[in-house]
């Protein structure tokens, strides 16, 4: 049995389908990230399982219960927002505190004075206490304690906010861009410190983020949603090498994937101008099919030593990589290539090549975007022999 489980969650507003059944099981301690487009449906999906809002159809099964139509507080889950949410007139001390004593002391114990005076309260008040000292020191917070959210940096106040979600060892943890206010350094200096947190306490969580190579590098799977739909879970490498669908090629991946629509020929050969593909699969003649690789895949050679030809646009050069823009002789068409900055010595903008593409890593894809389990056999900018079967 999962963890944690999604099944068929259908969410509208106003008529506007925003989640069209969305499923997904998580293993006991797994991490997953959330990645999509912006206005995909992410943070409302989050926002249904923490259950601030309510789906339309759909189980949401955490602890093998089915908790949809439960309220917020009796689900267990513990969320870490972007904006981290912090009441700004508690101190560190009672922001931490806050689900503990919403859970454990009765109305009259939450009173700052009256509270510490009833017995039965006062024991729960010290337990609490030691809870979040625990927490803080585990987070190394400690000193934070008595100040206020305002007295605090961003990474700071994102701690803060972290110890108060796992304060209460929620079954499901929740985070949604917890990183984004947080500038690049420190950004990724807290990537290790989640997975780490994460790591120990061991629970289900469901991390949203528009950053590719956090959700790359911090999950044991990454759930790639697109339009409302979750198109590929998986592991972040097979979500990168091989992608179900071209939107999730397309999503994953600086600089972006190469890609040329064309159709499969009347012998079974896809061809995009003078690039001819011979596959080991059956595609059927005719049928409008994407070519895809990543810019990582292509190499540059002197033209006239074969490949295809083609000229160089413009060159980025980025420290440790150089993106170089070429454009296909043939067809007009811009094929991205990724090389070291060894590689790109005496390349400039206008130059012809030749572009060398590793047959192994190109991929087709169907109209409709699925991919096809073509094997290509050879790629070529002459006519090449067609393997079947
Ligand atoms: N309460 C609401 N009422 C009406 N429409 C809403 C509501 N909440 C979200 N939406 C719409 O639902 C769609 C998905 O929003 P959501 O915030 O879930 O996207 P997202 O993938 O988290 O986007 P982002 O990455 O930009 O945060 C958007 O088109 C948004 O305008």
């Amino acid at each position: 049995m999962s963890a944690f489980s999604l099944r068929g969650i259908e969410k509208s507003y106003g008529g506007n389908s925003i989640l069209k059944g969305v499923s997904l099981e998580a293993e006991a301690g797994e991490f997953i990230a959330l990645v999509g487009p912006s206005g995909c449906g992410k943070s409302t999906l989050l926002r249904i399982v923490a259950g601030l809002d309510h789906a339309d159809r759909g189980e949401i099964v955490i602890g093998g219960a089915d908790v949809a139509h439960k309220a917020a507080g009796d689900r267990n889950v513990a969320m870490v927002f972007q904006s981290y949410a912090l009441y700004p007139h508690l101190t560190a001390a009672q922001n931490i505190a806050v689900p503990l004593a919403m859970r454990r002391l009765s109305t009259a114990g939450r009173l700052p004075v009256i509270g510490g005076m009833i017995g039965s309260q006062r024991q729960i008040r010290a337990d609490i206490q030691r809870q979040v000292n625990e927490m803080a020191t585990s987070l190394k917070i400690d000193h934070l304690l008595d100040r206020k959210p305002g007295q605090m940096s961003g990474g700071q106040r994102q701690r803060v906010a972290l110890a108060r979600a796992m304060v209460r060892h929620p079954s499901v943890f929740l985070m949604d861009e917890p990183l984004s206010n947080l500038d690049a350094n420190l950004r990724v200096h807290a990537r290790g410190e989640i997975v780490e947190l994460h790591r120990k306490a061991g629970v289900p969580t469901l991390y949203v983020t528009h950053d590719q190579s956090e959700a790359l590098s911090m999950a044991d799977r990454v759930a790639v949603m697109i339009g409302g739909r979750m198109l590929q879970l998986d592991t972040p490498r097979n979500i990168y090498d091989d992608p179900a669908h071209i939107e999730v090629a397309r999503f994953l991946g600086q600089p972006r994937i190469n890609v040329i629509s064309t159709r499969v020929d009347d012998s079974g050969l896809v061809q995009a101008g003078d690039i001819r593909l011979a596959t080991r699969s059956y595609l059927v003649a005719g049928a409008a099919v994407s070519v895809a690789f990543r810019p990582e895949f292509v190499r540059l050679t002197a033209s006239g030593e074969g490949g295809l030809a083609a000229s160089v646009e413009r060159l980025e050069f980025l420290g440790s990589e150089v993106v170089v823009f070429t454009r296909l002789a043939a067809m007009e068409t811009v094929v991205v290539a990724k090389i070291s900055p060894a590689e790109a010595i005496g390349l400039s903008a206008g130059q012809r090549v030749d572009l060398k593409i590793d047959p192994a890593a190109l991929m087709v894809f169907d109209e409709n975007g699925a991919r096809l389990p073509a094997d290509v056999a050879s790629v070529s900018g002459h006519r090449a022999e067609v393997l079947h079967g």
